[in-house]
């Protein structure tokens, strides 16, 4: 947690326009003494704010970001800016009865419990909105599980592009719209193309020349009209009604603000779950909500390039980065992740050939060992039919990754692997990858596992293929660094941990072996078994066998970090056998396809969805 400078005028500002504190407009020696004792922090994402049983002398307001509440490994709440967090501790006197955790880089305010409690027993306002939030809270506890679910509102705002928020808006409504949920645009925006006349064909063009059914565009409701001066106040008041009624109707209320501060754009931002600030170049200062930068990544490609992605790109025509970020907003994501198993996380690429065929997307990978590898290949959003071309060119290719050297630390050198990684990912920090991407390593000196969100890539996988006895550990930062997979083969939670709604897993460790497996030379081979046994000594196949094992085992504890397990039958592979890529292919191939209706169920989506001409490709 890093601090940053408090400043008073962004504290009182803030104060004043969030439900709990706006009373203190009224009050101002107490206001100054809320100021006084309050202090900004700066939260990484995935940081903990506190951890559920710690005792708490202190509340917390979020101030921009969004904070997840959790129980166990379970998301119970997210916590938006305006949202007081830690209460329940500080007033009964117990520990947290919960974990809050950082989604996103957040700030919050921290206002110390004797300063908040004195407030409290002054303004009786403040009490009052205490209880009232605290009564939502516990309500919201007990509805029926249908209203626990309402339309969640979300503002849009492009401080630099005024215009061109009003199509990123619409785009983002058309995702919405094809993934079946129910949308509604409001617009406060008086430079939005979709309120003006002389662009009545915008939207057409918007879609593309293919669709374009006016039954197929998204409600807009245009309230610029009213933001008349002086009357403001008024529909502030009016657009708190307004988006509760909206709410119950709709999965998603999408509002565009205008950029001068109103009363109405302020009270939209108070009752919005989420808030987006569109940038380009300057990442907004004191961001009201999550900043995402758009980005243009049309520049062509040279040959064997992989393409680096910084960001969103958003364009009136819905693509990929628009169907994830609807997703995300409507709390529908899809993780992806991809356990190691050496050779057999081939089958990786065949699953990945029929989801692309499906046109089933997904929005964040994690992975270990050369289940991470493949995984980075998706994350960088490289179409299957690539992924299996640099698969076949290079990443499995045994020569160029299995050097030989006497085996003290390890049977291979992990050179030839380590420039292998380099020359394919170089110069890709995992923070820039189009979808957030995970993999993890397992520290010998702490017995912990850690766990690369962001850094260099290629230093990233060479961690986390580092199998113990195969490859040499990296040692970084004082920790000696193996593959990740000796403790969790297939790291599923972390997306969970990241707000990621729906997680598929692959695993590519035999869940069942009856075959007891050969470990030393077979005689009856002759000439080629002693060639075999040169070449793939038992102490490989000792290794492979027991990492086997482990994970076989170790998966059956984790099976609860999934909303689906896809295990295509890879059982008779070693982790060696990169001769056999297209039988292994195969296996995740027809893995895939036998699965594919429970997995859209799994996904909450309608059976054959996108068959019916509405293949996408990944964007
Ligand atoms: N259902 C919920 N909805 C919103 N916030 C919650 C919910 N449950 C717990 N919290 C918050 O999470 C915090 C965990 O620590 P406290 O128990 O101190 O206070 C809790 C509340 O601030």
């Amino acid at each position: 947690m890093t601090e940053f400078n408090q400043d008073t005028h962004i504290l009182r500002n803030f104060f004043l326009h969030i439900p709990l504190f706006r009373s203190l407009g009224g009050a101002p020696t107490e206001m100054e003494e809320l100021i006084r004792s309050s202090e900004m922090r700066m939260i990484r994402r995935g940081e903990f704010l506190f951890r559920r049983g710690d005792a708490s002398d202190r509340i917390y307001i979020v101030h921009s970001g969004e904070i997840g509440i959790y129980q166990g490994e379970k998301l119970i709440a997210l916590q938006r800016r305006g949202s007081i967090c830690g209460e329940v501790s500080l007033l009964s006197g117990s520990g947290h009865s919960s974990s809050a955790r950082a989604m996103f880089d957040c700030s919050v305010i921290v206002i110390p419990g004797e300063s908040f409690v004195r407030l409290i027993e002054s303004v009786p306002s403040v009490g009052r909105e205490l209880i009232r939030i605290l009564s939502e809270r516990f309500r919201g506890t007990l509805d029926a599980p249908a209203d626990l679910h309402p339309g969640r509102i979300c503002s849009v705002s492009y401080p630099e592009q005024e215009e061109r928020s009003g199509r990123m808006v619409f785009s983002l409504a058309l995702a919405v719209r094809e993934e079946g949920q129910r949308v509604v645009i409001l617009t406060l925006n008086e430079s939005s193309p979709l309120i003006f006349e002389k662009d009545r064909n915008l939207i057409e063009q918007l879609q593309g020349p293919e669709s374009g059914r006016s039954s197929d565009l998204p409600v807009i409701l245009n309230l610029e009209p009213l933001l008349v001066d002086g009357q403001e106040e008024q529909l502030r008041l009016n657009l708190h009604d307004l988006l509760s009624g909206l709410r119950r109707t709709f999965d998603l209320v999408l509002v565009d603000l205008a950029n001068r501060p109103s009363p109405a754009a302020q009270a939209m931002l108070d009752d919005a779950d989420e808030s987006l600030v569109f940038y380009r170049k300057e990442r907004p200062a004191a961001s009201v909500g999550r900043a995402i930068r758009e980005t243009n990544v049309d520049r062509r490609q040279k040959p064997g390039e992989l393409p680096v992605f910084q960001g969103w790109r958003m364009d009136p025509v819905v693509n990929g980065a628009t169907r994830r970020l609807a997703r995300q907003l409507l709390q529908s994501s899809r993780g992806l992740c991809l356990g190691g198993g050496g050779a057999r996380a081939l089958a990786h690429a065949g699953c990945l050939d029929v989801f692309e065929q499906e046109g089933l997307e997904f929005d964040a990978v994690s992975g270990s060992s050369m289940g991470a590898v493949i995984g980075a290949l998706y994350a960088l959003q490289l179409p299957a039919k690539e992924i299996r071309k640099m698969i076949g060119r290079y990443l499995f290719h045994s020569d160029a990754i299995l050097d030989k050297r006497l085996p003290f630390v390890s049977f291979f050198g992990g050179h030839r692997l380590a420039d292998l990684l380099r020359s394919v990912f170089r110069g890709i920090r995992i923070e820039d990858m189009p979808l957030p991407f995970f993999c993890n390593a397992a520290d010998l000196k702490s017995g912990q596992m850690v766990m690369f969100d962001s850094g260099w890539l290629d230093f990233a996988l060479r961690c986390t293929v580092s199998l113990p006895g195969i490859y040499p550990p990296v040692e970084w930062n004082g920790r000696t660094l193996v593959d990740g997979s000796v403790m969790n083969n297939l790291p599923g939670e972390i997306l969970r941990q990241n707000g990621l709604s729906h997680v598929v897993g692959i695993n590519v460790s035999p869940v069942a072996d009856p075959l007891s497996a050969r470990t030393g030379v077979n005689r009856r081979e002759g000439l080629k078994g002693v060639y075999r046994f040169v070449n793939l000594p038992p102490i490989l196949k000792i290794v492979n066998r027991s990492i086997s094992v482990a994970n076989r085992e170790l998966l059956k504890f984790r099976l609860n970090d999934f909303d689906f397990l896809l295990n295509p039958d890879v059982g008779s592979f070693d982790l060696f056998d990169f001769h056999r890529q297209r039988e292994i292919l195969h296996a995740g191939y027809e893995e895939a396809n036998r699965q594919l209706n429970g997995l859209r169920e799994a996904l909450r989506l309608p059976a054959g969805e996108q068959r019916n001409g509405n293949a996408r490709g990944s964007g």
